[in-house]
């Protein structure tokens, strides 16, 4: 999609978020900067993507945030922005560059290190079952497994660690997430709005945690935009990463024209 082929409304409702005092730019990684692919650690931003990002932050009183699940380190190196005044946040929400809000209890790390192990059992038992583990969740991928092992294994997690007392499940794209502690990306663009004073929140995301960020937003002003097919509480769609990068650019262009 080009920029000319942004809706009319969507257009419409950027070309006013452009001219406001404070902006804040946000954006979901996987499946928005970066498409979907087989390999979790081959995930790079499309460059017109991250270029644009990068001119959006450039601008004055213009925030710009990725704002992914994944561990913030891996955020950094997958998306190579790490030098720039953009806002990397990790872990579903919860991974600032000062930490986490609330550091994790030894029976957390205790509770982690069992999904860890029982992940692990899991993903031995089937072809193409792999598990990332990340600061404060762990992830069972089944992109890679046939459809019957997929499901298999997700019923296992299901059934198994997903029940346990203290964790958060969530289920995405060929994956299913266990975490010891609560997250929500909806809380890290509160906290974003806060720090930055924006006026107007412009997100974008693809999949269910990002669901709470759409629900944390205004819709009398903010902008929220789902990226592909689904369900969802947000007022926009466009169809996948090649749009996202047509509304940044969109978005960078006419707030460059709009602060002259
Ligand atoms: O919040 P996000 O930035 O969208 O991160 C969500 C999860 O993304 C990654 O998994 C997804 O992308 C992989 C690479 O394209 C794909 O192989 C997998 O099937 C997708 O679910 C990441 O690996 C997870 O840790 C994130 O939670």
């Amino acid at each position: 999609m080009s920029a000319e082929g942004i809706p009319a409304p969507l257009s419409d409702a950027l070309l006013r978020a452009s001219t406001v005092d404070r902006l804040l730019l946000a954006s979901d990684y996987d499946g928005c900067i970066a498409p979907i692919v087989s390999r979790p650690q081959d995930a790079v931003g499309l460059p017109e993507s991250i270029e644009a990002l990068r001119a959006a932050a450039r601008l004055d009183r213009t925030a710009v945030a990725v704002v992914s699940g994944r561990a913030l380190s891996d955020l950094a190196a997958l998306s190579g922005l790490t030098n720039d005044p953009i806002t990397l946040v990790g872990s579903h929400g919860s991974e600032f560059d000062t930490g986490f809000g609330q550091p994790v209890t030894a029976a957390q790390q205790q509770l982690l290190d069992r999904i860890i192990d029982d992940f692990e059992s899991i993903a031995a038992e089937f072809d193409g079952v792999t598990v990332e583990v990340k600061p404060v969740s762990t992830t069972l991928h089944v992109r890679n497994a046939t459809p019957a092992d997929a499901a298999a294994a997700l019923d296992r997690a299901r059934l198994g660690p997903a029940r346990w007392d203290g964790i958060e499940t969530t289920e995405g794209k060929a994956v299913i997430e266990l975490a010891v502690i609560e997250t929500s990306k909806g809380r890290a663009l509160d906290l974003l709005r806060d720090r930055t004073g924006a006026d107007v929140v412009i997100y974008l995301g693809d999949d269910v945690t990002d669901e709470k960020a759409f629900a944390h937003l205004r819709h009398d002003h903010d902008i929220s935009i789902k990226v592909g097919p689904g369900d969802t509480a947000a007022q926009y769609r466009i169809g996948d990463p090649a749009d996202v990068a047509a509304v940044l650019e969109f978005v960078a262009a006419h707030r460059r024209e709009a602060l002259g």
